[in-house]
């Protein structure tokens, strides 16, 4: 279980969350909804040890009850934009979080390799991110992020770029990955139907300042989500949305 505690994020002139708290199993996808500017992406800055200058946080980081510091390798993380260097090759970029880990780089490229036909990125392994269209690339960060052995993952908007196909594509395999190998997965998103089609937990944030107002499982299994199943649940994370907005 990763754990925050009290977490408040400022600016020079205002505070943007106060106080927060939430908890990461080490198991399946929490997903972190909430209107644009509500700070979502802060917290996961934050819990990657990457706030951007111009914003302070304070709060306290767990893991399994212990204490942290932030950056730890026990969190990756995938930001909203692609964030590839743009002089490395995909397979390079790809294999870049292995390398940082540890792995020597015939070893991580050994490991990423098998994931670029999945990833529909076969032959695109020599090629430089200014050659990929955006949702190449973002496929490319996804596979970055995920190939590594970290327990627990940050995904801000990971599959924001990708056409709808592509996307339940990618949402599949990350389901079939952490059924075969559970981890722990904060998921940004503000599409609702990836939220209720993926997550066994869904927290929804407000605005001014940022703050959980609700924190909903989703019990039913993945297999059992058709359209109408949550459909129910899907209106009432609008309501709650717009509840907030007015
Ligand atoms: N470097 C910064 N300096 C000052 N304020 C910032 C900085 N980065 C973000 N903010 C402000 O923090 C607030 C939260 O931004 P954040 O990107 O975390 O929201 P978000 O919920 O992820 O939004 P979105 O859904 O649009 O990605 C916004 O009001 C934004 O203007």
């Amino acid at each position: 279980m990763l754990e925050v505690q009290g977490l408040t994020i400022r600016s020079d002139t205002r505070d943007l969350l106060s106080g927060l708290s939430l908890r990461l199993p080490a198991d399946g996808i929490t997903a972190l909804i909430g209107p644009s500017g509500c700070g979502k992406t802060s917290v996961v800055k934050w819990l990657a040890g990457i706030l951007p200058p111009g914003l302070r946080g304070e709060g306290r980081l767990s893991l399994h009850g212990t204490p942290i510091p932030r950056p730890h390798p026990a969190i990756s993380y995938q930001p909203q934009s692609d964030a590839l260097f743009p002089w490395l090759t995909i397979a390079e970029n790809a294999a870049l979080g292995l390398e940082i880990a540890g792995h020597s780089r015939r070893a991580a490229m050994a490991r990423v390799a098998p994931l670029f036909a999945p990833f529909g990125l076969s032959g695109c392994e020599g090629l430089f991110p200014a050659q990929l269209s955006g949702g190449m690339r973002q496929r490319a960060a996804f596979l970055r992020t995920i190939v590594q052995d970290s327990p627990f993952i940050l995904l801000d908007e990971p599959f924001s770029a990708l056409d709808a196909v592509t996307r339940l594509r990618m949402q599949d395999w990350l389901l079939q990955r952490l059924g075969a190998r559970p981890r722990g997965v904060l998921l940004v998103t503000h599409d609702l139907h990836e939220a209720t089609s993926l997550a066994g937990r869904i927290l929804v944030m407000a605005a001014h300042p940022g703050r959980i107002i609700a924190d909903i499982p989703v019990a039913i299994p993945h297999a059992a989500r058709t359209e109408a199943v949550m459909a129910p649940l899907r209106e009432t994370l609008k309501s709650l949305l717009i509840e907030d907005a007015s």
